[in-house]
């Protein structure tokens, strides 16, 4: 009686669940829960040697990876949504808040739950009174599957699970194809079974072979009530896959899942070492071993390289310029409460004015008080956006400009040589301002700083500021200069600051008001305490617009002029040098004359164009065919037809322009 019953709770829970997964109208989370059940059952097969554990393996990768695509898939309508996101955040942030950190849901722990207990007490009561194998049997034959009752005597030792055996291998390949519980005919080669091996997951902390457990567990009896309710609001996989035996706990990652689901399982129904289901790393992160390689999303990817990024030791490489490298400090996942980790200065290389007396700033602590009220969110962004790499630019790859040159290294390079002399009224500016008609090497000259100076270097472009980062600008301004208050020296250079500290009038957005106001306080901040060692270097090619509070900050106005004549010609032999050229002393004199009023940007348009005559001169069908060493030589006929097309950027006009705010308002001689 006891076992009928059984069998039409089975019979009707399976139809369900197969209606539930076929099923076009049903809700993801019936889905899912229906998948979850199919999983339950196979497991319950399996554990009761219903099945050979190569069929388990193969039903429980199909249907744990459709569930696994419910349960991570993003989209509303198929997908239940955030559920993995939120928990991996969760997870993510107290994991960083210690990193001692585990879960509470660990097998020994799952396992001295008393409602797991009780639950297993019930599923063996369960077993012994009312699933007899045969039923469970009859059942499945019923349905879809032909199962005998497994044969309890002649196994090798595996407790009252009996070895699935060739008769079983036989018996499987009678399942109708297509059914849901089908094994593919490829996964049944012969003698494919190993009695001995065991669910390793399934192993209890007291060395039970949980298998006994699980499959004393009734199948839709007390792990209906999950199957019930969705499993966003149920207590999760978590709980679900350790009481179910074959996935590891804290397995509360898609990708774990996933990595589990994938090879994981088939590795730990083979393997009888419980570890060995998900092995760890070195570095802590869970790799498949053997097995399919298990499929995971991009997002999953990202958390797996994150994870790897977070074990790995911190290098000290050298920065591209001189200051700190973006990847030091970014990439890495850290949650609300995440540890802040600095960028470290370069060690090697590039930095030819090593502050003597000024090593490096001791790097912000996770409790550093000066980052203590700043979003992570914000540092990460300065980390990852703000501070700047790129090839390393030295001084003289910047022609002309002899006058700013030399106060830059005035302002910036020596005091940070020699601090202790560079005290009190000799203290160097906190603020520069370059400024100078469009082209002239004023962001060359901020890439030369962060190369030279040995600083922090933070970049940022003012319209970033202000458009990129919408309503969050002000508590980016913030955020910038209080990092680089932890990383001092530290220069912020700011490009285009004239979008950033433009005239106040009346159409002025209320945001970049803001941000122009927390600006002007930061910079103040950074003047008026001496100790900080924070340098701001804006440039601009519109000085006339910045506010005239922000041009008094900006102490040192230094003119960017168009390059002279001997620049000019420094721009044309340095770029030739690197080419095929065959320019005379005089013919270089004679670009140089013929290039006035051109800017740094227009001579190096100029010399592309004329390093393009000698590719334009070949025939087109030689183009594909002719190697570099019979391209010709550039040569001056070259940069006459350069002429041609290559125009000086900034007008007489403008140029005036520029004189006058410079004679008004430049520190220049
Ligand atoms: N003085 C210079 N020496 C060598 N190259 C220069 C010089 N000035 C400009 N250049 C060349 O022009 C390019 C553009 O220069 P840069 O971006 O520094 O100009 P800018 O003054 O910042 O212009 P903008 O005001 O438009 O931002 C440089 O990458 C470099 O190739
Ligand atoms: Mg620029």
């Amino acid at each position: 009686m006891q076992a009928s019953s059984s069998r039409s709770v089975h019979l009707s829970e399976w139809q369900k669940n197969h209606f539930a997964i076929t099923s076009g109208t049903c809700a993801s989370g019936q889905k899912a829960d229906a998948y979850r059940a199919q999983i339950l059952r196979i497991q319950y097969a399996w554990a009761n040697t219903e099945i050979s554990q190569r069929c388990a393996a193969t039903l429980f990768k199909k249907y744990a990876e459709k569930y696994a695509a419910i349960i991570d898939s993003d989209s509303v309508e198929t997908g239940l949504n955030n559920y993995a996101e939120s928990i991996l955040t969760l997870a993510r942030s107290q994991q960083t808040d210690s990193g001692k950190w585990q879960s509470g849901l660990s097998i020994n722990n799952v396992f001295k739950m008393s409602n797991v207990q009780g639950m297993m007490r019930a599923g063996n009561k369960a077993r012994e009174s009312l699933l007899a194998p045969a039923d469970v049997s009859g059942f499945i034959r019923k349905e879809a599957v032909i199962f005998a009752p497994p044969k309890s005597s002649g196994g090798s030792g595996s407790g009252d699970r009996g070895p699935v055996t060739d008769t079983a291998h036989n018996r499987t390949r009678d399942i109708p194809e297509g059914s849901p519980l089908t094994c593919p005919q490829n996964a049944w080669p012969l003698g494919l079974t190993n009695t001995s091996q065991t669910c390793p997951a399934s192993l209890t902390p007291s060395g039970e072979f949980a298998a006994a457990k699980l499959h004393a567990t009734p199948l839709f009896g007390s792990v209906k009530e999950e199957n019930n309710s969705s499993p966003k609001a149920s207590l999760g996989l978590n709980e679900f896959s350790a009481h179910q035996s074959c996935l590891p706990s804290g397995c509360d990652s898609p990708w774990l899942r996933r990595a589990f689901y994938g090879s994981g399982i088939i590795d730990a129904l083979s393997t009888p070492v419980a570890s060995k289901a998900l092995p760890k790393t070195e570095d802590g992160a869970q790799r498949e071993e053997g097995g399919l390689p298990a499929f995971k999303t991009a997002r999953e990817q990202l958390w797996v390289d994150q994870q790897r990024k977070n074990q790995q030791p911190q290098r000290v490489s050298g920065s591209a310029y001189g200051g700190v490298r973006k990847s030091l400090g970014a990439g890495r996942s850290r949650g609300i409460l995440g540890k802040f980790v600095p960028p470290v200065p370069k060690q090697d290389g590039g930095v030819q004015y090593k502050p003597s007396g000024a090593g490096p700033a001791e790097p912000a602590r996770p409790g550093d008080e000066r980052l203590k009220n700043l979003e992570p969110k914000m540092i990460e962004l300065i980390m990852n956006e703000v501070m700047d790499r790129g090839p390393p630019v030295n001084w003289d790859d910047i022609a002309g400009i002899e006058f700013a040159k030399a106060t830059i290294k005035e302002i910036v390079v020596w005091p940070m040589v020699r601090p202790d002399i560079f005290t009190g009224l000799r203290g160097p500016p906190k603020g520069i301002l370059l400024f100078g008609p469009p082209g002239t090497g004023k962001t060359l000259i901020g890439k030369c700083i962060a190369s030279q100076s040995g600083a922090t270097f933070f970049s940022i472009s003012a319209s970033s500021l202000t458009s990129k980062w919408v309503g969050e600008g002000e508590k980016m301004v913030r955020a910038l200069f209080a990092v680089a208050r932890c990383q001092q020296p530290a220069v912020i250079f700011i490009d285009e600051i004239d979008s950033l500290l433009s005239q106040r009038g009346d159409g002025e957005h209320e945001s970049s008001r803001r941000i122009k106001t927390e600006f002007l306080v930061q910079l103040d901040g950074a003047s008026t305490c001496s100790e900080d060692r924070i340098l701001v270097v804006g440039a601009t090619n519109r000085p006339q617009e910045i506010d005239e509070a922000a041009r008094r900050r900006l102490v040192k106005r230094l003119y960017i002029p168009l390059p002279e004549a001997s620049a000019r010609r420094q721009i044309v032999t340095n770029l030739m040098s690197k080419e095929q050229c065959c320019l005379s002393e005089d013919e270089v004199g004679l670009v140089v004359q013929r290039s006035e009023g051109f800017s740094g940007a227009d001579m190096t348009q100029l010399c592309r164009e004329a390093s393009l005559g000698p590719i334009r001169s070949l025939q087109t069908a030689d183009i594909a065919t002719v190697t570099p060493d019979q391209v010709r030589p550039i040569a001056y006929v070259d940069f006459e037809n350069a002429f041609r097309t290559v125009r000086p950027s900034v007008s007489p006009k403008d140029l005036e322009l520029y004189e006058n705010w410079n004679r008004t308002f430049g520190c220049g001689r």
